[in-house]
């Protein structure tokens, strides 16, 4: 379809039916909020009752679009044999995370009940005054002031115990705006961090659904089938996976009926995703694209990444015990969904953040080898891989995100062992003191070079 053609379509709105009221707060309006938290509270028999307002991170781009469709937007459901078009209506409000006015009113009213987040792992890092995390804080203060009440925030992110990791964030940042006088308790009243340690509950989950970056293509396509404009449309596979454990002190939307499960304890379904699904992602996305691979689909077909994959599962299945996780079945469908061929999962963008990511998706696996009396071999490829990465990279001049980019890039400077064990240090300063385990990472490097 011509640009023309496209402009004459009308663009996609709410129409006659009202936005359902705002009830959560999300952080870090991107791809995979529309794909999966919007998504299943759309599909939640109460959405009527369930509006989100979503807040963008960084940049303003993402809320301008989205609101000038009313928070209304397309998912792609994208198997590998067609797509599947839905309109999905559970945001309410698209708005600029700059905007921390609009944030701090939607905080404090008591008709609040969720904040979810989908901010990256490294965010949860970050103690700057305008990270995501901050400006909740300062959103829960006024809360607290003017007795909002209880409510759950819900990380949705690919962190390991990500409900304790937010409440450890949250609860350092709210001691720190306690410590500035700044946090709005009186003198003598219990502050802000206290407040937060007992009306606040961070629920832990594992999220799931393949959510790729939209493409220009993916807005033609849209265009084209379904007889309108959007600017905003996500694509993403057809699976959808939400486990979740905690309280909701204010309530939720029933997504147990949109397909979401709730457990007792979160921990050996999160580690099963994250090490099976986003470790064999991370390995793909060094070993696959020092191979010359540029998606997961590609890096997948090829024999030498396959197996580096098949290798790092059997380490890590003889961690996850549970029954209940049927780990052979998980790798089957794992590997289908790897292969759709019509989802272009671009491994530079998994690549991003790998000290982070590497902490959670391969030492963990490492670790547990080791204590078990093994090498761990298949998890320390994984970060030897990481290493030929990121030295191929700085080498080159190309740029690759880190939130230690500057320690990643000083590490490579140096020389043969020592190099290793610098770089070691960023992902695991207790492996990196070991030195058995800096020998066989060393003695990895190069193993899955270019063919
Ligand atoms: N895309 C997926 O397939 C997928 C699946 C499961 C989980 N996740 C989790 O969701 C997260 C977001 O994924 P996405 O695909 O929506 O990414 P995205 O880039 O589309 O959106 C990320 C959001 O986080 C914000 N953000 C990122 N870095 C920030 C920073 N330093 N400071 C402030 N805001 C920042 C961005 O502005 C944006 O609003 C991932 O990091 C991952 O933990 C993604
Ligand atoms: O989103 P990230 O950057 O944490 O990780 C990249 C991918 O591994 C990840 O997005 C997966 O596709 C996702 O976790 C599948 O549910």
């Amino acid at each position: 379809m011509t640009a023309a053609a496209t402009t004459a379509l009308p663009l996609l709105g709410r129409g006659d039916v009202p936005a359902p009221p705002v009830r959560i707060v999300h952080l870090g309006l991107g791809a995979f909020h529309r794909s999966h938290q919007a998504w299943f509270t759309a599909h939640a028999p109460d959405a009527a009752e369930w509006g989100i307002a979503s807040f963008t991170g960084r940049r303003p781009d993402a809320a301008l679009t989205l609101a000038a469709q009313e928070g209304v937007y397309t998912l792609v459901e994208r198997g590998p044999d067609g797509d599947r078009f839905e309109v999905v209506r559970s945001i309410a409000e698209a708005v600029d995370g700059a905007d921390t006015a609009r944030l701090e009113e939607l905080l404090a009213a008591p008709g609040t009940a969720i904040v979810t987040l989908t901010v990256t792992e490294a965010v949860y890092e970050k103690d700057d005054d305008d990270s995501p995390l901050a400006r909740l804080c300062r959103g829960l203060a006024r809360r607290r002031a003017e007795g909002g009440g209880p409510l759950a925030v819900v990380s949705c992110d690919n962190v390991a115990d990500n409900g304790a990791v937010a409440r450890d964030a949250v609860v350092r940042l709210a001691e720190r705006l306690d410590a500035d006088g700044a946090s709005g308790a009186a003198a003598g009243e219990p502050g802000l961090a206290e407040w937060v340690r007992e009306n606040v509950s961070f629920v832990g989950t594992s999220v799931d659904r393949i959510t790729p970056r939209t493409t220009d293509d993916d807005v033609a396509e849209v265009a084209a089938k379904c007889g309108y404009r959007d600017a905003a449309p996500v694509v993403a596979e057809p699976f959808a996976n939400w486990i979740l454990a905690g309280e909701f002190p204010a309530g939720r939307p029933r997504w147990e009926d949109a397909g979401a499960q709730f457990v007792e304890e979160i921990e050996p379904f999160e580690n099963r995703k994250l090490w099976l699904l986003n470790g064999a992602h991370s390995l793909l996305a060094y070993a696959g694209q020092l191979r010359g691979h540029a998606t997961v689909a590609e890096a997948l077909a090829d024999p030498e990444c396959r197996s580096a994959v098949e290798a790092f599962w059997d380490e890590a299945a003889r961690h996850l015990t549970l029954p209940e996780l049927d780990v052979s079945a998980y790798r089957a469908a794992l590997l289908e969904r790897f292969a759709n061929p019509r989802i272009a999962h671009y491994l530079a963008q998994i690549a991003a953040d790998g000290t982070t990511k590497l902490r959670m998706r391969a030492v963990p696996v490492l670790a547990a080898e080791r204590a078990a009396g093994r090498a761990g071999v298949a998890a320390a490829r994984m970060i030897a891989a990481w290493m030929d990465f990121v030295s191929v990279a700085a080498g080159s001049g190309r740029a690759f995100q880190d939130p230690l980019r500057e320690k990643v890039l000083a590490a490579v400077e140096l020389e043969g062992r020592e190099r290793t064990r610098a770089l070691l240090a960023l992902v695991s300063p207790e492996l990196a003191g070991e030195e058995s385990v800096v020998e066989r990472v060393d003695a990895l490097r190069g193993s899955v070079a270019a063919p």
